[in-house]
């Protein structure tokens, strides 16, 4: 705030002596002490008003005076300045802003002139303080202006020698057509712009549109179009530098170029910015894919994806999987294109990897799977021929248990399969491989044919593969194997001497009696067989035991089923990948390879796959991994829709695709043998010629989780008589969406058949013929064309229904009834021993003596 007015100063300012206002601001009421003391605004304004009073000009003026009136408002406070350099003073004053200055009449000369003389000092030391303050801003804005121009010469001057320096050494070798014709000679051909030209306050824009061959300064210059289109061709052909390229562009550009631009580059860490427009990659993405493949699919880094997709809305980790769709939004995002990759593809090339093995086949041992009722001696069985025939390692001999071996014999080799037998079966054929050749079912010939023995001869013949009986404990007393074979006889299974194909050997797996019988009729059954595989060439098989090992990860027990299986090589395992890290065979022993029908353990793999899954050998571990996870998303999909697929109508389509004769197959389970026979018989008697009700397993006991394997992969309906399902078979029908259906009454069992079998057989469309018309005349009509004069001899003829016109007994004419009249009425039907007139459409040649056949199409069941 400036200095306070005081007395003297106002006298100086108005020119007055000081004691002369002194004295006029006493007697305008304003007693002052002395010159020193400050004068406000109000006693300025009050000491104008009192000289206007005393010298006559008071407000109110008279209408002549009015255009000499002077008019000081209060309307605006404002701080002069009078005076230059030491006497420079503020003075505060009120004042409109617009001030009038009259001349005062010669009449008032001597009254106003004082007043005046105030009033213009004021206004001009007004005037005198706007005009300074201008200057003063003017100056300012000079200053500013000036400040501005001189930094963005400075930054413009930097960015020339810049680009200067990269142009250096990217002119191209040879000379440069320029767009006008003139050719530019090599290093010119960036030619510099604006040197020595006086450069416009902000044409920085305008000057890289000018001068496009300049590039702008750091990653800014990737976003101008025009820019970025002329780095292209100029680095066109070097895109790929070589590092010495890399090095000595980063040297040059360093040692010439601003600070700034040596941080920027030297975060890129090439030592060079960008030098080409980004890279629009094809991406292939799959029902889901992770975070980190789609980035690497893309050259991108994880995060960068991360970050794309979270600006979407998407949190995900580098390692979550995204679904297709999230993937190609933030594929597209990123700038690149989107392919989609079809689950066939890979499955298509994992298949060629299969199908290429079209070497010579060679003959392989047989896969043998043991099945048998429970104690009947399977386990003393494998026991006895693995304790006697492996060969076990040199670390002090101990097998271990991998779920399968093979055996040396004087006929060859044979390979065990030491599972569950259903379970061998079931997952196996879940999945369409088929791993057993041959089924050795062990009954023991002291207790017979019993339910698990029947369970194994239903598996087997579902599995088409073929079976030998061994007759155990011969070596005890109480041994009957003819009964065995009479047994067996009931299933179906007829043994070599009773004229059949099976053949039986009766051993002892107690004393080891005749168990080379056994190996011996193995060989000549895959003699028989004919079994055949490519020994060379890249594996494929199927996991038969699969664990995760506390130290060494995932464990898979695999049957080569083709070609060898080597260490190091890579292979997709159901939904697992990975490289072949270690093998090892039964004796624990490390294994270089295996080849067909050998089991093998499989260590390196990324999970634990699944019993029954396949396995392939691939070249390249991507490969692996994009079937491994196209399979896994597949295979969450496909438990989805097989959580529904398997009732016993949704299979009624499937079936009603098939050959000429439908089938119903069904499993039956019940409380005691009578039901299980009656019901057996009952529905099997259902069968005709269009659908054979197939009872594909039957027992007695509650429904395990055998039947529920066997019904899913059969993809039977389980019929559960007076019996209920276990847990575990509860847990594989509602897993597989298994049909079971319980019931207490026989006759509610064969109505449910039937039902579901006519579902199968649906519908059948039937014509009735409803009425018969006989004509008697035909009247000529311009209006309705020939009508037929007709009594209805029998049944009833309706107006909306089909008829058909016969001469003779044979059809000459099907239609639709025109019209149908009595004595000239339309009616909607006439009975029988009654005259009716019917016009036939479309048809004008219907004579005395026809017949007119009314009928109707009516939609009925097909029932067995
Ligand atoms: N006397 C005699 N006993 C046998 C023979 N084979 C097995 N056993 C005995 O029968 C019993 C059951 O034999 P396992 O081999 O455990 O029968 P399994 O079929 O494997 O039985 P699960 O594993 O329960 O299904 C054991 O006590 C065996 O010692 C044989 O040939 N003769």
């Amino acid at each position: 705030m400036s200095q306070q007015t005081t007395i003297r100063k106002l006298a100086q300012l108005v020119n007055t002596p000081v004691e002369k206002l002194l004295e006029q601001l006493a007697e305008a009421g304003m007693p002052f002490s002395g010159p020193d003391q400050a004068v406000t605004s109000t006693e300025k304004v009050k000491l104008l008003g009192f000289l206007r009073r005393t010298h006559g000009k008071a407000e109110a003026p008279s209408a002549a005076g009015a255009p000499r009136k002077i008019t000081l408002n209060r309307s605006r406070k404002q701080e002069l300045t009078v005076g230059g350099g030491k006497s420079r003073a503020t003075v505060d004053v009120v004042v409109r802003k617009k001030v009038t200055v009259v001349r005062p009449d010669g009449d008032h000369a001597e009254p106003t002139d004082e007043r005046a003389e105030i009033l213009r000092k004021l206004e001009e030391s007004r005037q005198r303080n706007l005009a300074e303050q201008k200057m003063l801003a003017e100056a300012d804005k000079r200053r500013a202006e000036e400040a501005e121009r001189i930094k963005r010469e400075a930054e413009e001057a930097e960015r020339r020698k810049a680009e200067e320096a990269i142009a250096a050494k990217t002119a191209p070798a040879v000379p440069v057509v320029a767009d006008d014709g003139v050719v530019v000679p090599p290093k010119a051909a960036p030619a510099t712009h604006g040197h020595g030209h006086p450069k416009p306050a902000a044409p920085r824009a305008d000057d890289r549109a000018a001068a496009p061959r300049h590039k702008t300064r750091g990653s800014n210059a990737i976003t101008a179009g025009a820019d970025d289109d002329d780095r292209n061709k100029r680095f066109a052909g070097q895109m790929h530098l070589s590092a010495s390229d890399r090095a000595r562009r980063t040297t040059s550009v360093r040692s010439r170029a601003k600070p700034r631009r040596q941080s920027d580059q030297s975060r890129t860490g090439t030592g060079f910015t960008r030098p080409t427009a980004p890279i629009v990659r094809d991406v292939a993405i799959g029902e889901t894919i992770t975070v980190a493949d789609l980035a690497q699919k893309m050259s991108l880094k994880g995060g960068e994806v991360v970050k794309a997709l979270f600006k979407m809305g998407v949190m995900a980790t580098i390692t979550q999987s995204i679904d297709h769709d999230t993937a190609a939004l933030v594929t597209e995002e990123l700038g690149h294109n989107v392919v989609r990759a079809d689950a066939a593809d890979v499955e298509n090339v994992l298949l060629a990897h299969v199908e290429n093995l079209d070497a010579e086949k060679v003959v392989r041992p047989p896969v043998v799977t043991i099945m048998g009722h429970v104690d009947h001696g399977k386990t003393s069985l494998l026991d006895y021929i693995r304790r006697t025939k492996i060969a076990t390692g040199e670390a002090g001999g101990i097998t271990q248990h991998i779920g399968a071996y093979h055996v040396e014999t004087d006929k060859g080799v044979i390979s065990f399969l030491d599972t569950p037998g259903h379970a061998a079966f079931s997952s196996m054929r879940a999945r369409g491989a088929k791993l057993t050749d041959i089924v050795v079912l062990v009954v023991a010939a002291d207790d017979g044919v019993k339910p698990q023995t029947i369970e194994a001869v239903q598996h087997a013949r579902a599995a088409g593969v073929p079976l030998i009986v061994a007759i155990n404990k011969v070596d005890k007393p109480s041994a009957d194997p003819l009964r065995v074979k009479n047994e067996l006889l009931e299933q179906q299974v007829v043994a070599e001497e009773f004229g059949g194909e099976t053949q039986f050997v009766e051993l002892s797996a107690k004393t080891g009696q005749n168990i080379d019988g056994l190996l011996d009729a193995i060989s000549l059954q895959a003699e028989f067989l004919e079994l055949r595989a490519v020994a060379d060439g890249r594996a494929n098989g199927v996991v038969i035991e699969s664990a995760l090992d506390k130290g060494r990860g995932p464990v898979a027990t695999v049957l080569v089923q083709q070609g060898e299986l080597k260490k190091g090589d890579y292979l997709v395992c159901g939904v697992q990948y990975g490289r072949v890290r270690a093998l090892f065979d039964e004796t624990g022993s490390q294994v270089e390879s295996a080849g067909p029908s050998i089991p093998v353990q499989v260590l390196g793999l990324s999970g634990v796959p699944d019993a029954g899954d396949d396995f392939v050998v691939v070249e390249d571990e991507r490969l692996a991994k994009d079937v491994a996870e196209q399979r896994d998303a597949q295979r969450r999909e496909s438990r989805l829709v097989a959580q529904g697929g398997n009732r016993m109508e949704d299979i009624m389509a499937q079936l009603g695709q098939g050959g000429d004769q439908l089938s119903l197959p069904l499993i039956i389970k019940a409380d005691v043998q009578g039901s299980v026979q009656a019901l057996r018989e009952a529905l099997t008697a259902l069968s005709t010629n269009e659908i054979r009700i197939n009872v594909i397993g039957s027992g007695v006991g509650g429904i395990n989780e055998s039947d529920a394997q066997l019904a899913s992969t059969s993809k039977a309906t389980i019929i559960g008589f007076n019996v209920r399902a276990d847990a575990s078979a509860r847990k594989v029908i509602e897993t597989n969406g298994v049909d079971l259906r319980y019931f207490s009454i026989i006759y509610d069992v064969i109505d449910q058949v039937k039902q579901v079998a006519s579902g199968i057989l649906g519908v059948e469309i039937r014509e009735e013929i409803i009425g018969n018309a006989e004509v008697r005349d035909v009247f000529r009509s311009s209006k309705f064309g020939a009508v037929a004069g007709c009594m209805v001899v029998e049944g009833v003829v309706k107006r909306n229904k089909p008829i058909r016109v016969l001469r003779d007994s044979v059809v000459i004419f099907e239609g639709e009834l025109e019209s149908l009249r009595r004595f000239k009425e339309n009616v909607d039907e006439v009975r029988n021993g009654t005259e009716c007139g019917i016009g036939v459409k479309q048809y004008n040649d219907v004579k005395p003596g026809d017949m007119i056949e009314c009928f109707e199409r009516i939609e009925v069941q097909r029932t067995l």
